[in-house]
């Protein structure tokens, strides 16, 4: 039977099209939803919906070693929303994240003004802070999660207009914010942090500040000055963190840290001459740095909790989720991977 052409332009519009692989039409799909409020509002009602709670995600346990966000359908957080009172128009408050594999827009949702408690009962899952929840989670599902609380926050935190003081108001994904009455048009920020893991050849330099769990030591890093390139930003921290000059920077990768506010961090390797390798810490900004050989890092990257308290002194070092644990690991293959060319 025909479909009457309402139906089928309705079904263009809320679905990645075809025509191109499914990576390219699922980008393309997530671009249509940030700019059209219609096609946006739609998708919402077949999509899934990840809850918070005053910025905390809500995860549920499949199994006692396994924590995994929480999706609903939109229908399933209606009901929750109606079984605590609440008529669902805050459902227009859900915010694009992106769009799954399975080609279902994502949105997340702050239900901070509801009973955390009752919503928790209703949705059978846990809402715990995102410091907690961003290493209980897979490394393949953090990210999500991490990018739907930095989104919220911005939204929290951009009600008013920077220029004008007025109330700005949000497109239907929550892609961008506006103020009509200065005409600006806001779009979600993050701070450039510059990230290096440096070589002496053999060793690699590490650093602690007062503020890191006892016995975790981490690449150095900074946040980009504005106007800075990548490479001036590392040279910079690296002299003002621990008086030290760095040359050859190789850009290894980067990735989006949710703590404390939305970082877009840049991580590289860096090497300081063979003959320049003495450290002169600046105290205000690090507590220590030290040189770690190949053995000492081989060994903190087999600890797989940190420790405990009462337990004895040792070194540790970032989760896997982080992006100086993969600059050590990357480190590491290339020590082997030299010595074995020896
Ligand atoms: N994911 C990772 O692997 C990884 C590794 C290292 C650091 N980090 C993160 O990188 C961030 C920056 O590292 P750092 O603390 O050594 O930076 P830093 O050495 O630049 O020192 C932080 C200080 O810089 C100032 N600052 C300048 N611009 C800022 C901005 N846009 N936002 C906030 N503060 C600003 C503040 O005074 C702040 O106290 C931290 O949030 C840390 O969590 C992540
Ligand atoms: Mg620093």
């Amino acid at each position: 039977m025909l479909r009457p052409l309402r139906l089928l332009l309705s079904g263009l519009k809320t679905q990645p099209s075809r025509c191109c692989s499914s990576f390219v039409s699922r980008m393309r799909y997530v671009n249509r939803l940030k700019e059209d409020d219609e096609a946006c509002a739609a998708a919402l009602k077949d999509g899934s919906i990840f809850l918070f709670h005053r910025l905390s995600p809500l995860l549920r346990r499949p199994d006692a070693r396994t924590f995994s966000p929480a999706a609903f359908t939109c229908s399933d957080v209606q009901l929750v929303l109606q079984r605590l009172g609440s008529d669902g128009s805050q459902l227009k408050e859900a915010v694009l994240i992106g769009c799954s594999e399975q080609n279902q827009a994502q949105f997340c949702l702050d239900v901070g003004e509801l009973d955390q408690a009752a919503v928790e009962e209703a949705s059978q899952g846990t809402f715990i802070d995102l410091r907690k929840a961003f290493f209980l989670l897979p490394a393949t599902e953090a990210p999500l999660v991490s990018k739907g609380q930095a989104l919220l926050r911005w939204h929290q935190t951009s009600r008013f207009c920077g220029a004008s003081g007025q109330p700005t108001q949000r497109n239907r994904a929550g892609s961008q914010r506006f103020c009509s009455s200065s005409s600006t048009v806001y779009y979600p920020k993050m701070s450039a942090v510059a990230v290096a893991l440096v070589s002496d050849g053999s060793r690699c330099l590490l650093g602690r500040q007062p503020s890191f769990p006892r016995g975790l030591y981490s690449a150095l890093a900074g946040f980009c000055d504005m106007g800075e390139t990548l490479e001036e930003a590392l040279c910079r921290e690296v002299a003002e963190e621990v008086g030290l000059e760095i040359q050859s920077i190789s850009y290894s990768s980067s990735q989006h840290w949710p703590f404390p506010h939305s970082s877009f961090m840049l991580g590289c390797h860096a090497l300081v001459s063979p003959a320049h390798t003495q450290l002169s810490v600046d105290n205000s900004e690090l507590e220590d740095a030290r040189w770690f050989t190949m053995d000492e890092i081989t060994r903190a990257l087999q600890v797989k909790a940190p420790p405990r308290r009462g337990d004895p002194p040792i070194i540790w070092l970032p989760p896997k989720h982080a992006l100086a644990n993969r600059l050590i690991r990357e480190w590491v293959e290339q020590q082997r991977q030299s010595e074995g060319g020896e």
